[in-house]
């Protein structure tokens, strides 16, 4: 169906929606599925889609979940927040729906909320460790322009809009990754852009691992697109502290077991532990959870220069994969018997190789394939990547020590827990927004149509979204930051105060910053209309089919038994405690070929007024302007089955 609305294109990104049951690729949670209570009355609560389970009353107070340092000064999102009236979700995940939710106070204060949802069997004990850790992680590692602020973890009442739960207030992206990629115009980006942004993601996970975190679940999907085209990595959902210690950076690392994380994106080393493959145990082996994203770095730049997943499982199970193999065994054998040495920055492979064809650099095929080596115990490091000069010269439109824009969300209103009777996590809309004083909050809510929970289960997913810049070094539990306790500090004393400044901000920040609807109202560019999008599965299908049968039959290496590839693709989900088990500089430098399409600087006065390039460098892209053939992003993302 790919071919139906891309003539000519060689997008056939996401091989993930042809299972019935997924309408997009979930992260695999190791053991996910051993934690069934039959007596969790909750169990049998559903709010309309079988998969999601109601939390039951009382919702537990995030501050019991949370470290001293982290403990917040309120804990109901409709204290000082409302949904937006345009009710739509801009995302999903596997165990997450994430929706625009608006300051009580600040008309332009938009943020995201991401509404975490039980995944079926777990207790309820389970998700709210599940939920505080992922919390407790993100908000340890928000001090960094390239990683996505998250700023409260919140009740949620039931409304019209959502379920009673958990959430996490979180700053707005305007698109992941995954969806630039999936434009028409993906193609055409030229290779400085899409080295800009990939030198960003690496950015965002030398963070993470210099902070003592391993990501553990990178993919495009999980990299969001700040207006200023900024990217940050997001969803630390399964992610965990790789130190034995975990805030002992001394400690030893730890190694992990179990099958976590999204193919292709996951390595050969943790698929033995995929239960679907049926590998002898005996090659599951510990593996080292930062090598684990490296590996996904090295999948994702390659599949940002091809414009495709190059396979779909990184197993011998995979065709596709096997040929990786033996071609990196080749290039070796034959070619750069020190390719795999460490400080071995000689060039890579050549466009004999179908994975480095596009390239056009073999500088670059190094550091996609060292990322990418089948190999963890010769894989790149972060360090390592961080030191080829390839990677060193790639001038990227912001600096990891940039300053963020981002303002964290003002809290003045804490209601106390005997305020909060436990019917009030059942407010309608309108006693949503009754406690504010905001007359434009008021008046939104009572204008919003209401909707039977039988229409929100109905309806699609929308996805679209935004924002960017600073930095400082992470501390272990530094719990609410400077931003916060301003935040705090302003609701006790100068409310008053506090809102003229907020308003006079706001006005200044007018002419920079684009108010998040209108940007994300932008028509897409448009030259073909697309009718009649047949159904997501039988496309998808038909492309993996063609994709498939397209790829030659390669001979298995040394490895495990191979079972026959499958396209279907459903992930393994068990949950666990999420634990780990035991344990730059730029110069101006067109890596590509010279493209026509080039949308480099076009949209520098977007950029500059308080983005990024305020304090900045000679390359401003503007990421986000990546032309579409298809008019209808709504049937696009059925299509895509995200
Ligand atoms: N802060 C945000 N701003 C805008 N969009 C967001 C934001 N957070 C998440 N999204 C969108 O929602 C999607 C799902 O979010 P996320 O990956 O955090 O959920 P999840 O349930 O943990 O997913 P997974 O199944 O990968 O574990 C993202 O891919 C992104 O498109």
């Amino acid at each position: 169906m790919a071919s139906h609305h891309f003539p000519n294109e060689n997008i056939i990104y996401n091989p993930y929606g042809i299972s019935p049951n997924h309408a997009r690729p979930d992260t695999a949670f190791a053991d996910t599925l051993n934690m069934k209570n039959e007596n969790d009355l909750s169990f049998y609560m559903h709010d309309g889609n079988s998969k999601i389970r109601m939390l039951p009353l009382p919702i537990a107070n995030p501050n019991d979940f949370l470290p001293e340092d982290m403990k917040q000064y309120s804990v109901h999102l409709t204290d000082n927040f409302a949904f937006d009236t345009d009710n739509k979700p801009i995302g999903s995940g596997g165990s997450s729906e994430v929706r625009k939710v608006k300051s009580s106070y600040r008309q332009k204060g938009i943020y995201a909320l991401k509404k975490l949802n039980m995944i079926y069997h777990e207790s309820p004990e389970k998700f709210y460790k599940r939920c505080s850790k992922e919390f407790i992680i993100a908000k340890h590692l928000s001090h960094n322009v390239h990683i996505t602020k998250t700023f409260y973890l919140l009740k949620v009442p039931t409304t019209t809009y959502t379920t009673r739960g958990w959430g996490f207030i979180m700053e707005l992206g305007v698109k992941d990754l995954f969806q630039l990629m999936e434009r028409t115009g993906w193609k055409n980006v030229p290779f400085s852009e899409k080295y800009c942004l990939f030198k960003q993601v690496a950015q965002g996970v030398k963070f993470c691992h210099d902070n003592g975190i391993a990501h553990r679940d990178l993919k495009p999907e999980n990299v969001l697109i700040s207006k200023e085209g900024v990217c940050k990595l997001t969803d630390f959902g399964i992610s965990d502290w790789y130190h034995v210690v975990p805030h002992d950076y001394t400690s030893p690392a730890k190694t992990c077991q179990g099958m976590i994380g999204s193919p292709p994106y996951t390595p050969p080393e943790v698929m033995y532990f995929d239960a679907k493959k049926h590998y002898p145990e005996r090659f599951q082996k510990p593996y080292d959870p930062l090598a684990m994203d490296s590996y996904a770095l090295g999948v994702m730049l390659i599949t940002m220069i091809n414009n495709i997943i190059p396979f779909i499982d990184s197993c011998n199970t995979d065709a596709r994969f096997r040929e990786f193999e033996v071609s990196y065994d080749n290039f070796i054998n034959h070619q750069n018997p020190h390719f795999r040495d460490k400080g071995c920055h000689k060039q890579g492979p050549g466009s004999e190789y179908s994975l480095a064809r596009n390239f056009k650099n073999t500088d670059a095929t190094r550091i996609a394939w060292r990322l990418a080596d089948p190999n963890p115990a010769t894989r790149y490091t972060m360090d390592d990547l961080f030191e080829d000069p390839f990677f060193q010269q790639i001038e990227t439109c912001v600096e990891p020590d940039d300053d963020d824009l981002v303002m964290a969300p003002e809290l003045r209103k804490s209601t106390s827990v005997s305020d909060f009777t436990e019917n009030s996590l059942d407010a309608s809309p309108e006693q949503e927004t009754i406690h504010t004083s905001n007359p434009f909050l008021k008046k939104e809510a009572i204008t919003s149509k209401p909707r039977s929970m039988l229409e929100i289960a109905q309806s699609p997913s929308l996805r679209q979204k935004p924002k960017v810049k600073g930095n400082t070094k992470a501390k272990p539990h530094d719990g609410a930051d400077e931003e916060d306790q301003r935040s705090i500090k302003s609701k006790q004393q100068e409310h008053s105060e506090d809102l003229n400044e907020d308003e006079e901000r706001d006005e200044t920040m007018e002419d920079a910053l684009n108010n998040v609807d209108s940007l994300l109202e932008k028509p897409t560019p448009t030259s073909t209309k697309i009718e009649n999008i047949p159904s997501e599965e039988d496309s998808t299908r038909k492309e993996l089919k063609s994709m498939l049968n397209s790829i030659p039959a390669t001979p298995t290496h040394n490895g495990p038994t191979p079972v026959p590839a499958n396209a279907v693709t459903s992930l393994d989900k068990r949950m666990s405690d999420l634990s780990l088990k035991s344990e730059t500089s730029a110069s101006t430098k067109n890596f590509g070929p010279p493209d026509v399409s080039s949308s480099s600087n076009s949209l520098r006065s977007l950029g500059s007024p308080g983005g990024p390039s305020s304090k900045k460098k000679n390359v401003v892209h503007h990421h986000l302007d990546i032309t579409n053939s298809v008019t209808n992003m709504s049937s696009v993302s059925a299509f895509i089955s995200r």
